[in-house]
């Protein structure tokens, strides 16, 4: 057994010892089968969060309706969550009641996919009543029991289903995959902070492009922000070898691959409700793209670029020209290296250096010399000291 359940077995065994059951459960499980590494571990138990106080002297209530305590045990915090089954998702998003039960089975039972509905006890033996461990023997994703009753509870599975296509590659089981198709429409009520979440783990997924084109394929692209008129282009993106792409990159692809405007870009990703400097980012990456398909780089683009957006907008270029991706990015780091400034404020001149030297009334023409003098240096043709500035921009604009 991995050192991360060793540790929290003798959890385990306290709560069993108090005369309830406990077991591992969840993603850490499935992931441990599949012999990756494993973050945390969650565990369900027999016992009420009121009755886990009992046991451990530290705990921190977090979502005690929903039957979840935090147990801190040896340094480290454990979630443990009651065995329950959620009647009904009113809201599609969470459950309106938690029933708490008093059988493992019953809690498995409500989970979404048989490879995530399995149980392992401290000393390392499965509870798999859904053969979940077959599945991922088979490399298969299926729902516990009837995949519209478990999307009608929460139709994030729906996208969990794809997500898990594009980080496992696992194949969606028949009944699973028909389901996708009938009941996209249900991702209608979920919000847009669920969906993103999924929806980046997915384009971080080895799987990515696959898992685009199933997006496409089962209509579930038609209920994302913004992408419904887009399926061929989604569905064009299969011939593009974009895994080793970063997120952010990956934004920047399908901007440019839906071929949208600067304007509806910045709606596009607000839309998404994406953090304003990610949104910046992604944004920038797809203006240098659009100016990178066209030329090359010159000068004042790379110093406006700046490194992490250089490379980004190049690393997309190649995946856009089925080039090796990191193609060309060393001799542009070269290029962008020995830049004479990398940025403004660099620049041995202020604002108040050319007023004095010019001796005009402050105005918009200060910012113009400034700019005249940052491209005078970034290209060369003066040195980036404040006399040799000083002396150049006199001579340059004597009337
Ligand atoms: N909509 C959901 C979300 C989660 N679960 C169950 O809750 C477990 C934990 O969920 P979560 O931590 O969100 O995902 P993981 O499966 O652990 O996957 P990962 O850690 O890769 O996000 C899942 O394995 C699954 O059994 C579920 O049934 N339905």
């Amino acid at each position: 057994m991995k050192e991360t359940f060793q540790k929290a077995a003798p959890l385990l065994l306290k709560i069993e010892e108090a005369g309830f059951e406990a077991y591992f459960v969840g993603g850490s499980v499935r992931d441990h089968i599949l012999g990756k590494a494993i973050a945390d571990v969650d565990i369900a138990t027999s016992a009420t969060p009121e009755e886990i106080k009992r046991i451990f002297p530290k705990t921190i209530d977090v979502g005690i309706e929903h039957g979840t305590i935090i147990v801190l045990f040896n340094g480290i915090s454990y979630e443990v969550t009651t065995f329950r089954t959620e009647a009904e998702y009113v809201d599609f998003r969470r459950p309106t009641e938690v029933h708490f039960v008093r059988s493992l089975e019953e809690d498995l039972r409500r989970r979404d996919f048989t490879m995530n509905a399995i149980a392992m006890d401290k000393d390392g033996e499965f509870i798999d009543p859904y053969e979940g461990a077959l599945a991922i023997k088979k490399q298969v994703i299926k729902t516990v029991g009837r995949a519209g009753d478990r999307f009608n509870e929460d139709a994030l599975r729906m996208m969990r289903a794809v997500r898990f296509h594009s980080q496992l590659g696992f194949r969606i089981e028949e009944a699973t995959l028909q389901a996708l198709e009938s009941y996209g429409s249900l991702l209608e009520k979920i919000s847009v902070e669920r969906k993103l979440a999924e929806f980046e783990k997915l384009l971080g997924g080895k799987y990515r492009k696959n898992a685009l084109q199933l997006l496409a394929d089962t209509g579930i692209l038609n209920f994302l922000p913004g992408l419904s008129p887009y399926k061929k282009q989604i569905q064009q993106m299969t011939q593009l070898d974009c895994i080793e792409l970063s997120i952010v990159e990956m934004w920047g692809l399908i901007l440019f691959q839906i071929q949208i405007s600067m304007n509806k870009a910045a709606e596009f990703l607000k839309e998404w409700k994406l953090p304003v400097k990610k949104i910046k980012a992604i944004q920038q990456l797809l203006f240098y793209l659009n100016d990178r398909m066209k030329n090359p780089w010159f000068t004042k683009a790379m110093f406006d670029a700046g490194e992490e957006i250089l490379i980004g907008t190049e690393r997309i270029f190649n995946v856009l020209h089925n080039d090796e991706i990191n193609l060309n990015i060393e001799s542009l780091l070269t290029k962008y290296h020995s830049l004479p400034i990398k940025q403004r404020s660099e620049l041995q001149i202020t604002g108040t250096d050319v007023q004095n030297w010019f001796q005009r009334t402050p105005g918009p023409w200060i910012k113009e010399i400034l700019e005249e003098a940052e491209m005078a240096v970034l290209n060369g043709h003066v040195e980036n000291h404040n006399n040799s500035l000083k002396e150049w921009l006199l001579r340059c604009n004597q009337n």
